[in-house]
């Protein structure tokens, strides 16, 4: 007998920060939808992404501030315990599924736990149930990405690092991207020997080649090891750890290994090709409606194959305009500015125009770099180093992009998206009476 399809306006695979975006705003709107989900619910982000790490940098990051206070008026040595930071982590993180789903199923969103695959463009099947709608959202978001070498079964990954039950004494990471900073700025600070095996010479390639070098010259001297311009070409498992083996004769023993080789979108296994979407190494193919090549089936998040960083917050933007153009409008997506902060240590962050994108046109654009050491913020916290870059537009005179490399760069590019998406002219920001001293009162002496 053939299986009835339960039929809704529109089906939403995948419940991370754009599913359950999409689903509550499509909800909102009045539509019948389903939330399919075959993981966590709330997925990478709140569960093995952004939130965790969070949790485990805020430890990381109390304890740095501390020693660069040493001899400066704090005496005690502070080590991280990694067991109970872990339990830390993990009271956070075991909420967050069960609380994601009945907060769907609280706002009459049908939920279906399984793998959802299409068996045609109107219809796909998550087990044994068929599910049919008029639209479908595609926010399957992505996975680690692995290397193709003996010994990947080796590899672990970043979803394995934020779990693990002790810090192993010598950790590698392969990678020279968010993760792998990210994830060396913990271990270190965790007491791990940690060694970053980086392809080419240019890790954090999006950001400015001056910051990306004092952060590294930093993080060496906190006791990682950067080994650049080595390729991994196989693991072996030895008796104590393993055996990493690059070109050139390279060899180096460790007790575990982490590929942070960028990721991977969770689209090859969604019966895309029943559905006429098609998809490519960097997701699901979209228009600047973020539509497919099946028109009523839409991709948003880490999923798509869009041109922008795969974050947490654009995936929260996409989830709403795609909800908008279910419901009817057709115009097509813009993006605000979108910052973006590596939480290492120090932490790196910039948003708007990039350096490369300046020296393109070097006729138009200045790139100024401030060294900040010797401002009261910077000096009562004894940083090493802090650096801001500006691209001015010589043209208006407006600061159309920032960089930023010190403990507070996180809360520096939040300001500087504000006064580069407001167009602030460098009067009007030193205008501005901002509290003092603070982070904020310091962008007077930036513009
Ligand atoms: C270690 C790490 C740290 C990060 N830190 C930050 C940060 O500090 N700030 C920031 O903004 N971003 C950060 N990100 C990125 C951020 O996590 C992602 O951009 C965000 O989670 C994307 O959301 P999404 O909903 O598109 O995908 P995901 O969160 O990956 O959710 C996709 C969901 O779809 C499910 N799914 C997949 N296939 C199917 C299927 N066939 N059927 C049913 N369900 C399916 C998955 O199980 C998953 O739950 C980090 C990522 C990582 C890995
Ligand atoms: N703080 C944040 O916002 C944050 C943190 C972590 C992750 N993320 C998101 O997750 C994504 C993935 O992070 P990631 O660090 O894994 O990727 P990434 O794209 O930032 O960096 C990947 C690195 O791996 C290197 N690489 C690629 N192929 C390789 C190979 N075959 N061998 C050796 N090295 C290779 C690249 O040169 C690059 O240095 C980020 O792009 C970002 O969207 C964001």
């Amino acid at each position: 007998m053939e299986q009835l399809a339960e039929k809704y306006d529109v089906v939403v695979i995948g419940a991370g920060p754009a599913g359950t975006a999409a689903a509550s705003a499509i909800k909102s709107k009045g539509q019948k939808v389903a939330l399919v989900e075959e993981d966590l619910w709330g997925g990478t982000c709140p569960n093995r992404g952004c939130d965790p790490k969070k949790i485990l940098y805020t430890a990381v990051e109390a304890k740095k501030r501390a020693e660069l206070l040493t001899s400066n008026g704090l005496n005690s040595q502070i080590t991280l315990d990694w067991p109970a930071l872990m339990a830390n982590k993990r009271a956070y993180t075991k909420e967050i599924s069960p609380a994601t789903k009945k907060g769907m199923e609280n706002s009459q969103i049908q939920t279906y736990v399984g793998h959802a695959e299409f068996v045609a463009d109107t219809t796909l099947t998550v087990g044994e149930q068929l599910l049919e709608a008029s639209n479908f959202v595609i926010a399957t978001g992505q996975r680690p990405a692995l290397l193709d070498i003996p010994g990947q079964e080796f590899l672990k990954t970043s979803t394995d690092f934020l779990d693990l039950d002790d810090m192993p004494a010598d950790i590698t990471i392969i990678g020279g991207g968010y993760v792998a900073f990210e994830l060396a700025g913990i271990a270190v600070s965790a007491g791990a020997k940690v060694t970053v095996l980086v392809h080419n010479s240019r890790p954090l390639k999006a950001f400015p080649q001056k910051l990306v070098t004092a952060l590294v010259e930093q993080l060496s001297n906190q006791g990682v090891k950067f080994v650049f311009d080595q390729n991994v070409i196989e693991v072996e498992s030895i008796e104590k750890g393993y055996r990493i083996h690059g070109e050139n004769d390279y060899q180096q023993d460790t007790d575990m290994v982490f590929a942070a080789v960028g990721r991977q979108p969770n689209v090859d296994d969604l019966g895309l090709t029943q559905a006429g979407v098609e998809y490519s190494k960097q997701g699901v193919i979209v228009d600047r409606h973020l539509r497919s090549t099946a028109a009523h089936i839409y991709a948003i998040g880490d999923a798509a194959a869009s041109p922008i960083p795969k974050l947490t917050p654009v995936a929260g933007i996409e989830a709403k305009y795609v909800a908008a153009q279910i419901a009817g409008r057709d115009d097509e997506i813009t993006y605000p500015l979108v910052p973006t902060v590596v939480f290492s240590l120090p932490k790196l962050a910039q948003v708007g125009m990039t350096e490369s994108q300046a020296q393109k046109d070097l006729a138009r654009y200045q790139v100024k770099v401030v060294d900040m050491s010797d401002w009261i913020t910077y000096k009562r916290q004894h940083e090493t180093k802090p650096l801001v870059q500006l691209i001015i537009d010589k043209m208006s005179g407006l600061v159309v992009g920032g960089a930023c490399l010190s403990m507070e760069a996180d809360e520096m590019i939040n300001y500087l998206t504000v006064l580069i998406g407001e167009e602030y002219t460098a009067k009007k920001v030193k205008h501005i009476l901002w509290s003092y001293p603070t982070t904020a009162s310091d962008l007077q002496y930036i513009y």
